[in-house]
């Protein structure tokens, strides 16, 4: 996968826009249209997971884990290109192959914590031609389960709105709240969601967000709520669940097949 090539700044004149009959001394006005890019934290250690190594590099079916994230995401036909971000010496990548579609891009500049990650991500991003109007899907490495279907739905709910918004899952539970190992009290429940990635946001906008939040926050929306902003809530999937516990590889793996066709 490509390290170092910037992606060309390629023309994307806005199809839906007329532009005004010019005289031919006249500089053409183009209307632009903001891309879609796609940013891949994938810099974690995975310490929750009990994994040997890095929890994205585990192998699920016939290849590792990350791997199967980028397959989803590059099969989204509207993403201009995919950036990961992985450790600084990390040679994963130096190795792996392209999948069909978006192209990946990866830089070496992973940080201490997920925030940091992203916020060193955007300006690679940034370095390879995006601009600060185009969008970015930022989506974990380590959620694999996410499906074109996910992604497209996030975009079209997005894609006219004033902030973006995230995927999230509306609570399934009763939700409880703990003291000492036993119940304090049952919550309301009605108005409570689990967030999900991707989380779609205009480049410039989360950076500044990023630069306002710090590094503490654990998505991008909350960095965005932070400067009052309100994200929208986009229903995402069960299955896009973030491999976080041992036992989530198993289950992971399990939809893999599943949808592969194969048995279980
Ligand atoms: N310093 C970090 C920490 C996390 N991530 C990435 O952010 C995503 C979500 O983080 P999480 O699941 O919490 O991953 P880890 O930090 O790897 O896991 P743990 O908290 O169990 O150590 C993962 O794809 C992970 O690789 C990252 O790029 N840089
Ligand atoms: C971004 C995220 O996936 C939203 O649920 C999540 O917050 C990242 O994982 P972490 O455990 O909070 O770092």
């Amino acid at each position: 996968m490509t390290h170092t090539t910037p992606i060309s700044p390629a023309p994307h004149s806005d199809p839906t826009s007329k532009a005004s009959p010019q005289s031919p001394s006249t500089p053409e006005l183009v209307a632009v249209a903001p891309r879609l890019w796609a940013l891949v934290p994938c810099a974690g250690n995975g310490s929750r997971s009990g994994a040997a190594g890095p929890k994205q590099y585990t192998v699920l079916g016939q290849q590792a884990l990350v791997l199967h994230t980028l397959e989803a995401l590059a099969a989204v036909d509207r993403l201009a290109g995919i950036q990961v971000v992985v450790s600084a010496g990390d040679p994963f990548f130096d190795t792996a192959p392209q999948p069909q579609g978006a192209p990946v891009f990866v830089a070496n500049c992973g940080g201490a914590t997920r925030a940091s990650s992203v916020f060193n991500g955007l300006s690679a991003l940034l370095a390879q031609g995006a601009q600060p109007l185009d969008w970015v899907l930022v989506h974990d490495a380590a959620r694999c389960l996410i499906t074109p279907a996910d992604v497209n739905r996030l975009i079209d709910a997005c894609k006219d709105d004033p902030v973006g918004g995230l995927l999230a899952l509306k609570l399934p539970d009763t939700l409880k709240q703990e003291q000492g190992g036993r119940v304090a009290a049952t919550l309301d429940r009605s108005d409570k969601w689990l967030a999900q990635t991707p989380q779609m946001f205009r480049i410039g906008a989360l950076q500044a967000a990023y630069v306002a939040a710090g590094d503490a926050v654990t998505d991008e929306a909350s960095a965005l709520e932070l400067v009052g902003q309100s994200p929208r809530l986009v229903d995402g999937s069960a299955q896009n669940f973030k491999v976080t516990y041992p036992q989530d590889f198993a289950l992971a793996a399990a939809v893999l097949a599943a949808r592969a066709g194969h048995p279980l």
